[in-house]
C-alpha cells in the first residue's frame, strides 16, 4: 500500500495506544528544494536531541538509516512519549507549526479512534488511520526485510551465566505466533505475510505489570519497577512446588522450583512482613510474564505452530522477562517451541 507517495513530507506515523504513544518520523536524506523553512526547522529539532518536552523520548539506539520507503530514502527515527501527555505533545506541534506543513498523518493504534477529533480540531490535522495489528505485521516483516542479518534472535541457554543472544533466520517463519506484550496481550497467528488472525488475548499485561507494581511498591515508572525486580526474588512471595512437596513432583515431572502459587506466601502475615519491594516487583514480574507464557504456549500447541514472536514494550529494558518466556517455551514444550525477539520491538 503506497500511503506515503499521496503525502506532502514530512512523512510521521503514530501509534497512539494504551499506556505509550510512538511517533515515528522518516528524516529524507535528499530533502527536496521545495523544503520549507518550518520544515527544516522542525528535522533539526527532531534530529538534534533526544528529548521533547517533558517526557517525549527518541530512542537513539533504535534509528534505521538509509532505509527506503516507498521509493525514497532516508532516515527512521523512534520517539515515545506517555499517552497521558498527548494534550501537551497537541500544544507543542502547535508551537512548531505543525498544520503548516502537513495536512494528513498516518496514525494507529486505539487512540487514533480517541483522539482523532482532538488532533484535527486542535491541531488542523486528518488521520490516515491503518489498523493496529495490520500495522504490526507490516511493521514486522518490513523490519526483517531491511535488517535480516541481525533483527530476529532467540536466548541460548537463557537462565544461565553462559546465556547467548543467538540470530535467528527468519526468511521462512511460516506459520508462527506474535505475542504483542502493550498495555494488553494480543495473540495473532500468522500464516504468510497477508494472513494472519488474532486468535487469543490477554488483559494481563504490561499495563497490568506497571499499575500493580506502583501499587505495591509506591515505584513511579516503568524503569524503576524494573530496577526493583532485577535486584528482587519472587522465592519470598510465590509458594513453590517445593514449598507444597518439599521436593519435586515428580509424576507429573514438576520440578521444586516451578512456581504453584503465585503470591501464595502473601496469605502468611509473617511472610508479608519479611518482603521488599523489590522481591514484589520481581513476583509481579514473574506472574505476569509467566501467565502470557503459557497462554502463548496453549495457542503454539493448539495451532500446531514451532515459533513464537514475543514483541511490545513490556520486553523494553526488560531481558529479565524475555529470559524467562524464553526459558518458559524450551521448558514447557519440552524443546518443541521457539521464542524469538526482535532487536526493534515493532510498536
Ligand atoms: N517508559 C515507559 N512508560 C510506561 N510503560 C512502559 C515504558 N516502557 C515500557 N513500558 C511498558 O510497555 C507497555 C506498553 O507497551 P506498548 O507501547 O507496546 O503498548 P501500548 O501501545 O501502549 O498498548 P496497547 O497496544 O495495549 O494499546 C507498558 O504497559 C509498560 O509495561
Ligand atoms: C485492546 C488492545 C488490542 C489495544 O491495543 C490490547 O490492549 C489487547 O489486546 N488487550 C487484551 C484484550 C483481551 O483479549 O483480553
Amino acid at each position: 500500500m503506497k500511503i506515503f507517495d499521496s503525502l506532502a513530507q514530512p512523512w510521521f506515523g503514530l501509534d497512539i495506544g494504551g499506556t505509550l504513544t510512538k511517533l515515528i518520523y522518516f528524516e529524507p536524506l535528499e530533502p527536496s528544494d521545495a523544503e520549507t523553512p518550518t520544515a527544516k526547522t522542525l528535522r533539526h529539532y527532531l534530529t538534534s536531541q533526544t528529548a521533547y518536552g517533558k517526557t517525549g523520548i527518541r530512542d537513539d539506539h533504535l534509528q534505521l538509516d538509509g532505509v527506503e520507503i516507498d521509493g525514497h530514502m532516508g532516515n527512521l527515527h523512534f520517539i515515545r512519549f506517555p499517552t497521558s501527555q498527548m494534550n501537551a505533545f497537541i500544544e507543542l506541534a502547535k508551537s512548531k507549526n505543525f498544520s503548516s506543513l502537513a495536512t494528513t498523518v498516518c496514525a494507529t493504534g486505539g487512540g487514533a479512534y480517541k483522539f482523532e477529533m482532538d488532533i484535527y480540531t486542535k491541531l488542523s490535522l486528518e488521520l490516515f488511520k491503518v489498523d493496529e495489528l495490520a500495522c504490526l505485521m507490516s511493521g514486522i516483516h518490513y523490519i526483517e526485510r531491511i535488517n535480516s542479518q541481525s533483527e530476529c534472535y532467540y536466548f541460548q541457554q537463557p537462565l544461565d551465566d553462559a546465556v547467548r543472544e543467538v540470530p535467528y533466520d527468519f526468511t521462512d517463519p511460516y506459520p508462527y505466533l506474535t505475542v504483542n506484550i502493550g498495555s494488553g496481550v494480543s495473540i495473532l497467528l500468522v500464516r504468510s505475510e497477508t494472513e494472519y488472525s488474532r486468535i487469543s488475548g490477554t488483559s494481563l499485561g504490561g499495563g497490568t505489570f506497571l499499575g500493580l507494581c506502583c501499587l505495591l511498591t509506591d515505584c513511579e515508572s516503568f524503569e524503576e519497577a524494573i530496577s526493583l525486580a532485577e535486584k528482587g526474588s519472587n522465592d519470598n512471595v510465590d509458594k513453590l512446588v517445593g514449598d507444597i512437596y518439599g521436593g519435586s513432583y515428580d509424576r507429573f515431572s514438576l520440578p521444586a522450583h516451578a512456581v504453584a502459587s503465585s503470591f501464595g506466601h502473601m496469605m502468611h502475615e509473617e511472610k508479608r512482613e519479611a518482603v521488599s519491594k523489590a522481591d514484589l516487583a520481581r513476583t509481579t514480574l514473574a506472574t505476569i510474564t509467566n501467565n502470557i507464557g503459557s497462554i502463548a504456549l496453549l495457542c503454539a500447541q493448539a495451532h500446531k505452530v514451532e515459533r513464537v514472536v514475543f514483541v511490545g514494550n513490556f520486553l523494553r529494558v526488560n531481558s529479565l522477562s524475555m529470559k524467562m518466556l524464553a526459558y518458559a517455551m524450551d521448558f514447557w514444550s519440552k524443546g518443541q517451541l521457539k521464542a524469538l525477539f526482535l532487536r526493534h520491538e515493532v510498536n
